[in-house]
């Protein structure tokens, strides 16, 4: 297999240095995986993205695209890979159809091919209604859906996309998936980004944990999930305003990660759980419910940033 990116101790400071985004990230990435960057708002993965599409330049280390410098062949890269970012896009005035089109006709289609596509497209989104709407008067999921019509039209080799399916509801979201799948599945290769831990953990290969500006692991999602094979989650739905009280009540049983405003988790040993659950019925705790099961990706992810947060026992890769 090609080799599509190869990033060396790549480094990324803003403000002259007072921000720093990336630390040391190295990483390989071979045509035709589909790899997920996951990591908390502000962990750097738009930045590292950036630079992969040439739009930022590294303070330090390198990006290589198919073996050379992203910095010495921004045309090609640009040619070759399609990118989706957050920020809204400069096509807000073209008509929804026109987007598409001209895209396709940017990368190289005929005429005709670049509206047969542009159709398929409209017609997936269910869109063929709105295709002489103004993109600027459509709504923010309609906006986003035909973002991602623009990567997807043209067959780049590569794409990278940053939140594919933020905004979109959730059989948008399952198309959007469904698209990706598609896409890789005709040998595409694909970077995202996502904080839909759950959905991702469907369609990714592998997985890229990035905090602090720093890459904390980088595997498969069965070799991932390894990490907590061993666990169960228990999951505590707390009376309001009760959950700090209760994560230190039961600092016995672990390591407590708030998920929302009344709700906390934690992994356990399995050899553990009959205690476990002994200990909350014997605690009257303000606890409205709780649960016990076998953990998913999106727990394998706060295990390994919470392990990263003990002083002595920081896993590097
Ligand atoms: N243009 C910029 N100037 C200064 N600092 C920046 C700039 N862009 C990002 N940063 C900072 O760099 C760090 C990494 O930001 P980045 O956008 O890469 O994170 P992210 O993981 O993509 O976050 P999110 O999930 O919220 O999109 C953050 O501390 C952010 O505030």
């Amino acid at each position: 297999m090609e080799m599509i990116y190869q990033l060396e101790h790549v480094n990324k400071t803003y403000k002259k240095g007072k921000v720093v985004a990336n630390q040391d990230i190295s990483l390989d990435i071979q045509q035709g995986e589909i790899l997920g960057l996951l990591g908390p708002n502000g962990a750097g993965k738009s930045t590292l993205i950036k630079q992969m599409v040439g739009h930022l330049a590294p303070s330090s280390g390198t990006v290589r695209y198919r073996g050379a410098s992203v910095q010495t062949q921004t045309k090609r890269v640009a040619q070759e890979v399609a990118y989706y970012s957050q920020e809204p896009h400069a096509l807000t005035s073209l008509k929804t159809w026109e987007a598409l089109y001209f895209t396709g006709r940017l990368r190289g289609l005929t005429k005709e091919s670049a509206r047969k596509q542009t159709e398929e497209l409209l017609e997936r989104f269910g869109m063929q209604d709105l295709r002489h709407k103004l993109l600027k008067n459509v709504s923010g999921g309609q906006k986003r859906l035909i973002g991602i019509g623009t990567c997807l039209i043209g067959y780049s080799p590569v794409m990278i996309l940053d939140e594919p399916t933020n905004e979109l509801d959730p059989k948008k979201r399952r198309l959007v998936w469904d698209l990706i799948q598609e896409r890789n599945r005709q040998g595409v290769t694909v970077i995202l980004v996502t904080h839909n831990v759950l959905e991702a953990e469907q369609v990714v290969d592998k997985v890229a944990v990035v905090n602090h500006g720093r890459l904390l692991a980088i595997d498969h999602v069965s070799v991932l999930k390894q990490r907590v094979d061993q666990r169960m989650k228990l999951e505590i739905t707390t009376s309001l305003g009760e959950s700090e009280h209760v994560s230190q009540c039961l600092s016995a049983l672990g390591q407590w990660t708030q998920i929302g405003e009344n709700r906390i988790r934690t992994l356990i040993e399995k050899q553990d759980a009959s205690y476990a659950i002994e200990f909350l019925s014997k605690h009257h705790l303000p606890i409205q419910e709780y649960s016990l099961v076998p953990p998913n990706l999106e727990d394998v992810y706060f295990h390994i940033d919470d392990e990263q947060h003990k002083p002595d026992q920081a896993e590097v890769v």
